[in-house]
């Protein structure tokens, strides 16, 4: 055996999957979402996954999507994973990275991401394309000139025993 190995993970898979990794940290029943913030030089600056914040206890706070009081569902009360993924790093500056998420982010995190000065975002899953949410998010990455692109999936199935 001289030769490298060749079936290692690329840059993509790599990231994507630690983002996967980490939205697996969610305790959202219906959607979890996880995220990984590179550098330009492919280093990994931070991660995150949707779910309260620190004090709001997962057991107390609701999961519920619908309610007769929006106070009822979880929708008041989560931190999206690509903010928590932003506020996570205590590094400096976020100018200049790329975001992989599992999930397309909504306009709160577009507005989070362009503020940061995060120039592309490689996203999975776009299962709220219709929302005005989504809408109003690729609006803002448009005009701010965030590239956003699909992940290309590979279907390469990874196990990991812990
Ligand atoms: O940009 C986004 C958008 C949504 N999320 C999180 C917020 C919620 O916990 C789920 C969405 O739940 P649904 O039951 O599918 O409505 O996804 C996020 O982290 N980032
Ligand atoms: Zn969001």
């Amino acid at each position: 055996m001289s030769g490298k190995r060749e079936d290692y993970l690329s840059w993509d898979e790599y990231f994507m999957g630690v983002a996967k990794l980490s939205g697996m940290r969610s305790k959202d029943p219906n959607t979890q979402v996880g995220c990984c913030i590179v550098s330009q030089d492919n280093k990994i600056l931070s991660m995150g996954y949707n779910g309260f914040p620190i004090g709001c206890s997962d057991d107390d706070f609701p999961w519920a999507r619908e309610g007769d009081d929006s106070l009822e569902t979880k929708y008041v009360y989560s931190t999206h994973s690509e903010l928590n993924a932003i506020l996570n790093y205590n590094g400096g500056s976020l100018a200049g990275a790329k975001l992989y998420v599992s999930l397309f982010p909504c306009n709160e995190c577009a507005k989070a991401i362009i503020q940061a000065g995060i120039k592309e975002v490689i996203f999975e899953c776009d299962k709220y394309a219709d929302t005005a949410s989504v809408v109003a998010s690729k609006k803002m990455m448009d005009a701010s000139g965030v590239r956003y692109h699909r992940y290309q999936r590979t279907n390469r199935e990874i196990q990991i025993q812990l």
